[in-house]
Order: C-alpha cells, then sequence, then structure tokens
C-alpha cells in the first residue's frame, strides 16, 4: 500500500482534528502518500482531494472542528454518488482510507467497501459515544466536559431563585452526554433516550424531593421519547401544578460540539488515528480501531453500526440514589 485518503464526515467532534494530525503523521513517518478529502463523502463526490504533509496538520492538535471539515452527504447514499466517490478515488490511486465519524460514517463506509473493495478502517468521531467497539469516541469527553461547564452556572440561579431548571443536552438516539451530566452535574433526574421515561414517577419523586430541596437540575437527552426539554417541562409543570415554583428551559445545543478538546480526547484521538493507519497497513480492512480496555482493538464496521453499546445501568441507579 502506498497512498491513502483520510476524511472527517458527520457531526463534527472536538478531537477530529488531533485524529486527522495521527493518521497524517503516522502515513507519512511509515512512508506513505496520504490525500485529504475535504467534506467527507461530498468531498468524495467532487473530487475535493488534496496532498497532504506533515506541516498541512501543524497547530491542530488543540482546536475542535476539523480541518478537513464535514458534511452530511445526501448523494453518497445513492449508488450513482458512490460510484462518483469510487471514480476520484481511483484517479488518485488510492488503495487505503481512514474514516473519521459517527455510525452513519461507517454504515457508508461498509457500503462502499463491499461495492469497490478499498480497505476502510474507522476512527470513532462523534461527542455522542453510541458506538459499539469502543469505550469512548473521540469529542465525547470533550462535549460533556462543556455542558457541565455550562450546567454548573446554571445551578447557580436555579439555587439562588429557588427555580427547577430543564437542560437539554445532545444525544439523538444516545444518552451517553446526558448520563455522564447528571453524575457530574447532580441531576435529580436524567431522561435519555435509551429508557422509557414516566413523568407521573418524576412528578411523584419532584413533589418528595420538594420536602428537602428548594431547587433542582433536571437533564434531558434531545432524543428522550417524552419529547423535548420544552415539551418535558410544560407536561411536568401542569402535573406538578405547583405556582409557587418557576419552571425554566436551557437547550444547550451546538456549544456541546466546539471547543478545545480534553487531553482525554486528544489522546483517544492520537490513538485511534495511529491505529487506523497501522491497522490499514497490517491488512485490516471494513473495521473501525477503538480503544477499550486501555487497549486498541478492531471491530468490523457491522457491529460497530449493528450491535447495542448500552449505556451503564449503574450509572442511573447512581443518579437516582445520590439525588435524595
Ligand atoms: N445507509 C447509508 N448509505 C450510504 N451512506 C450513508 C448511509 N448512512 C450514512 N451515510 C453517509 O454517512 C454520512 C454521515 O452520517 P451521519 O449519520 O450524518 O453522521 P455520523 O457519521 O456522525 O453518524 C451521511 O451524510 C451519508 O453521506
Ligand atoms: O449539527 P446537526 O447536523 O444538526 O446534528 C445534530 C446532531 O449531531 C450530534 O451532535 C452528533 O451526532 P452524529 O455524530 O451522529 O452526527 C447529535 O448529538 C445531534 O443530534
Amino acid at each position: 500500500m502506498k497512498k491513502i485518503a483520510v476524511f472527517t464526515s458527520g457531526g463534527d467532534s472536538p478531537g477530529m482534528n488531533a485524529c486527522l494530525r495521527a493518521v497524517v503523521r503516522t502515513a507519512i513517518f511509515r512512508e506513505l502518500e496520504v490525500y485529504g478529502v475535504y467534506r467527507g463523502y461530498e468531498g468524495m463526490i467532487d473530487g475535493d482531494i488534496k496532498r497532504m504533509y506533515t506541516h498541512s496538520v501543524s497547530n491542530i492538535v488543540q482546536r475542535g472542528g476539523t480541518i478537513l471539515k464535514s458534511a452530511r452527504s445526501k448523494e453518497f447514499m445513492t449508488p450513482a454518488g458512490r460510484k462518483k466517490a469510487y471514480e476520484n478515488l481511483a484517479k488518485h490511486g488510492i488503495e487505503g482510507i481512514v474514516a473519521i465519524g459517527g455510525d452513519g460514517t461507517f454504515t457508508g463506509a461498509k457500503i462502499f467497501f463491499e461495492e469497490y473493495g478499498i480497505p476502510t478502517v474507522g476512527c470513532p468521531g462523534t461527542i455522542d459515544n453510541d458506538i459499539y467497539g469502543t469505550d469512548y469516541t473521540i469529542g465525547f469527553d470533550t462535549a460533556v466536559n462543556t455542558a457541565l461547564a455550562a450546567i454548573d452556572k446554571i445551578r447557580d440561579t436555579a439555587a439562588s431563585h429557588d427555580r427547577i431548571f430543564f437542560i437539554e443536552v445532545m444525544g439523538r438516539d444516545a444518552g451517553f452526554i446526558g448520563v455522564e451530566c447528571g453524575i457530574g452535574g447532580g441531576a435529580e433526574f436524567v431522561m435519555v433516550p435509551e429508557t422509557k421515561t414516566d413523568l407521573d414517577s418524576v412528578v411523584k419523586d419532584l413533589k418528595n424531593l420538594r420536602k428537602t430541596k428548594t431547587s433542582s437540575v433536571i437533564v434531558v437527552a434531545e432524543g428522550d421519547d417524552a419529547g423535548s426539554a420544552d415539551v418535558i417541562m410544560e407536561k411536568v409543570k401542569t402535573k406538578l401544578n405547583d405556582n409557587t415554583k418557576e419552571f425554566k428551559v436551557t437547550t444547550l445545543g451546538h456549544i456541546q460540539r466546539g471547543g478545545n478538546p480534553t487531553a482525554r480526547d486528544r489522546v483517544l484521538a492520537s490513538r485511534c488515528g495511529m491505529a487506523a493507519v497501522d491497522g490499514l497497513l497490517a491488512g485490516k480492512q471494513n473495521c473501525m480501531a477503538g480503544v477499550t480496555n486501555q487497549e486498541v482493538v478492531y471491530t468490523p464496521f457491522q457491529d460497530c453500526i449493528g450491535k447495542e453499546k448500552p449505556i451503564i445501568p449503574d450509572h442511573l441507579e447512581l443518579i437516582k440514589v445520590l439525588s435524595i
């Protein structure tokens, strides 16, 4: 193998740049030519592909976002789009691919590999942590810490004004951010997509808590089955029927996706990036390089996207016990 390509795709996540740096530098160290594909699968289809050098990734290890940019590509979901992508890669003589992204990116990579056979290894780049085959995904730790910093600030107002705050964190289909923010932020309740939210029982517990507490923080993952934080707040307010209480909603949104990656995310990103290139050289394909129990492991894309990664049940119990 002499030439490989790398791209970032799906939602950006803090640490993608550190991962990209590791891919480029490892490839050059191993005497490969490395090409960057801009805007994920969109750039692959448009032929937006440029050679990368050591200096191309200078001074990015600490930066959020992705210098290669990212996109969600509808065209890549069509056979015609993927054919164009293949032709552009073939033009550059690309023999291996590193795909940095989430489960959607790996779904696309798996289909592309099955159609065109270019060996591909993924790196788990998403704040949601919803990928089987790695304990954590690149960006998760930063997102949680960013959300926690915001929750800490909101707590000041919640406590000073005796308010009940509903704080919405990211996680379209996954509650990992919600759960870790709930534990770290001392939330009274956490609502996540993985578990059925029973608002009657929340209201009952909230009434009991009112005997000992004057304010509350409730963390809602955006994909919760009971609705958005706004919707849940209105329902709880009506059910609780306590005019002495003020209810507020804060949606943290994209601040969770930006910013300088934490040390944990930089190290994870660097390890996965190097492992992806070394994996390609060792003949790995159609799989992701992740870190489980401190070790680099390669997991077939099929399992990364197909197998469930459950939230740790102890964590939910922890929130319940510590909220009294
Ligand atoms: N079933 C699919 N077939 C082909 N490409 C796909 C498929 N699912 C996702 N992709 C590609 O992967 C991109 C990134 O996926 P997305 O779900 O948006 O983000 P993430 O990788 O962060 O989960 C999509 O925009 C699309 O181009
Ligand atoms: O920025 P967008 O495109 O609105 O996407 C928002 C989604 O992206 C995420 O931040 C990350 O999801 P992906 O990694 O699957 O892209 C979700 O938590 C959130 O729902």
